[in-house]
């Protein structure tokens, strides 16, 4: 079984589980997926940076800028929320959607990365929209302002238009095994999904089973050779410290803010805000290589 039809089986098995379950089941699964498969994909991110660099620099310089990367996001979130939370959606549209598109064009040129922005636009605009209240919700948490349902209408059909334009500009670029059918399946796929999950389980099915396993595979790839058993063992094993301290970081971020009255979602998707900044930047250059 190639790699797509096995995501989208379980995209498939998900959207089946979605109707037997209830909210608050959906919730704890969202919760234990992106704590484990979802932080995971992004805790190798130091060996990666050795091997995009040849193992020139020492381990030391690249930490400090990492965390020091993270830092400023943090600031940046403290000091002028709404347009740090622009660029953070700006920049994860472009990471998923580059993530869905990088393997499937021949080579990336500028309608090529135009396309992957466009489609993370695509679906984001998907998933705040048919969530637009809970959305609206957290984003009013995260900088203090309500964004009503025709911005996120708004943001969905920007998208769809960048999605087809793009999309259009770079036909000869994909590759002979690009299936047009199962694209447009997905997208139809993802809507209805995304209108039928609570927002925090739409949002973890997309990002475990089309974003950070699709990643994984890739970055085991790119550090041992080929994705076996043994090389995703070897993987969790030398990013498990990683992984410990962010799950160690959103522990204490958790109890140091209880007293401002937020829900625990908010400050979930500010923590990742913070560490998705140094990781987009590590698997731009390990896409483009
Ligand atoms: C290496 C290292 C480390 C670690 C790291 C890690 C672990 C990473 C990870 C990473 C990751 C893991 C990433 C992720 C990403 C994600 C993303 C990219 C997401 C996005 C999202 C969004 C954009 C959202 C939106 C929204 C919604 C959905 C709803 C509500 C509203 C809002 C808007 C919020 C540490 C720090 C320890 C130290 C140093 C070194």
């Amino acid at each position: 079984m190639n790699f797509p039809t096995f995501n989208l089986i379980l995209t498939v098995f998900l959207f089946w589980l979605t109707i037997q379950i209830d909210a608050s089941h959906e919730e704890y699964l969202s919760y234990f997926f992106i704590l484990t498969v979802g932080i995971i994909h992004g805790s190798n991110d130091i060996s990666l940076i050795k091997v995009l660099t040849r193992n020139t620099g020492s381990l030391k310089k690249y930490l400090l800028l990492y965390v020091v990367v993270i830092l400023a996001t943090i600031v940046a979130f403290v000091s002028f929320p709404s347009l740090a939370l622009f660029f953070f959606i700006i920049v994860s549209c472009y990471h998923f959607g580059e993530q869905h598109f990088h393997n499937q064009v021949q080579s990336q040129n500028t309608f090529s990365r135009l396309l992957f922005f466009g489609y993370g636009v695509l679906i984001f605009g998907l998933l705040f929209y048919f969530n637009s209240e809970n959305t609206s919700i957290i984003i009013n948490e995260l900088i203090g302002h309500t964004l009503n349902e025709n911005y996120f209408l708004w943001f969905m059909i920007a998208g769809a238009i960048l999605t087809l334009v793009f999309f259009i500009h770079s036909i000869r670029n994909f590759k002979s095994s690009f299936n047009y059918f199962q694209e447009l399946f997905l997208i139809l796929l993802f809507a209805i999904l995304f209108k039928m999950a609570a927002l925090l389980w739409a949002f973890a099915i997309y990002f475990i089973v089309w974003h950070s396993i699709p990643s994984l595979v890739d970055q085991i790839g790119a550090l041992y050779g080929k994705s076996n058993k043994l090389n995703v063992i070897q993987y969790i094993k030398s990013s498990f410290v990683y992984w410990l301290i962010s799950i160690a970081g959103l522990y204490i971020l958790y109890y140091t803010t209880s007293y401002f009255e937020i829900q625990f979602v908010t400050i979930f998707f500010a923590f990742l805000a913070a560490i998705t900044i140094p990781h987009v930047v590590v698997m731009y250059f390990l896409n483009k290589n």
